[in-house]
């Protein structure tokens, strides 16, 4: 169905804390869920592995905890890996681990190959910049430098997500909740990138204002076929948006497949809880 990945992660692994004698060794580490208890380590994200391909949606599912946030600030860059590799593959970029890249190498992906729209908006989101000028901000980043047409692909990005051009010049403090995540989501597309990561997008919006934001995403996917990852709790996120879904538990992979089958039918116990509390 796809051609080769577009991303391809390799044993991620993040923790907080040195370790110690009793951890250090995977094949040997005894942890209380992701935890030692000799030294206070935490083992966030435990060798994750996984395939992005072109236009497709995976899904990140786990409870709070897991390790969903921690792996996706890890890809982007907000936070720095224990060890593992990534390969982003295109022309530029194939062939060498991102996590080895200079600051200025990894500022590039981030300009150019990747948009992200975080849970809270003050993280993706200037709020003291007007609406335009946020996305301005994104455009500069990514080599723009022509003012008007800057203005006219603002004002273009903020009507495909719905937001009435007469409030662009507004600073997003002033907006809803489900408004500034419109403006995020225009931001995170305005240098086309071929990767969008999404976390937790909808959590915390009202019911209709989640409906509508999902829909936003769901039609962006359609339309411009972008690969995504989307983190979530909430496994309707992902049964509407995902192809693929990854379980985590303990910031282990624990189950994997076409997301139908995942929810359909699950084979870890802690999916099948997770998809049966729902019913
Ligand atoms: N800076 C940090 N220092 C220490 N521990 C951290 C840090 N950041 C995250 N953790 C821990 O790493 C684990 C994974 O957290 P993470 O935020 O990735 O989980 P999550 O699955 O995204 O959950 P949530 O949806 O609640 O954010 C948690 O136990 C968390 O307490």
């Amino acid at each position: 169905m796809y051609e080769e990945p577009i991303l391809q992660v390799r044993n991620l692994q993040k923790q907080f804390g040195t370790g110690c004698i009793e951890c250090r060794q995977k094949e040997t580490r005894k942890l209380v869920k992701n935890f030692c208890k000799s030294c206070g380590t935490l083992y966030a994200c435990q060798d994750i592995s996984f395939d992005l391909y072109p236009g497709e949606v995976l899904g990140i599912v786990g409870e709070s905890g897991s390790g969903k946030s921690t792996m996706m600030q890890c890809l982007y860059f907000d936070s720095d890996v224990s060890s593992g590799e990534a390969y982003i593959h295109t022309p530029d970029l194939a062939g060498k681990n991102i996590f080895e890249m200079s600051a200025q190498q990894k500022r590039f992906i981030r300009n150019y190959v990747y948009g992200m729209v975080y849970q809270n908006p003050v993280q993706g989101l200037k709020m003291n910049f007007s609406s335009v000028g946020n996305i301005a901000e994104k455009l500069i980043a990514a080599g723009n430098k022509h003012v008007g047409q800057m203005e006219a692909t603002s004002k273009k990005l903020l009507e495909n997500v719905h937001i009435p051009l007469h409030r662009m010049k507004e600073e997003p403090r002033n907006f809803s909740g489900g408004m500034q995540q419109r403006v995020q989501i225009a931001k995170a597309l305005s240098n086309n990138p071929p990767i969008l990561f999404l976390d937790e997008v909808t959590t915390g919006l009202d019911l209709s204002v989640q409906a509508n934001v999902l829909d936003l995403i769901k039609g962006i996917q359609r339309d411009l076929g972008i690969s995504m990852i989307v983190v979530s709790h909430d496994l309707a996120v992902i049964r509407m948006l995902a192809d693929r879904t990854i379980v985590l538990l303990n910031g282990k992979i624990i189950e994997e497949g076409l997301t139908d089958q995942v929810l359909e039918d699950p084979q870890h116990e802690y999916t099948q809880q997770l998809v049966y509390s729902l019913l």
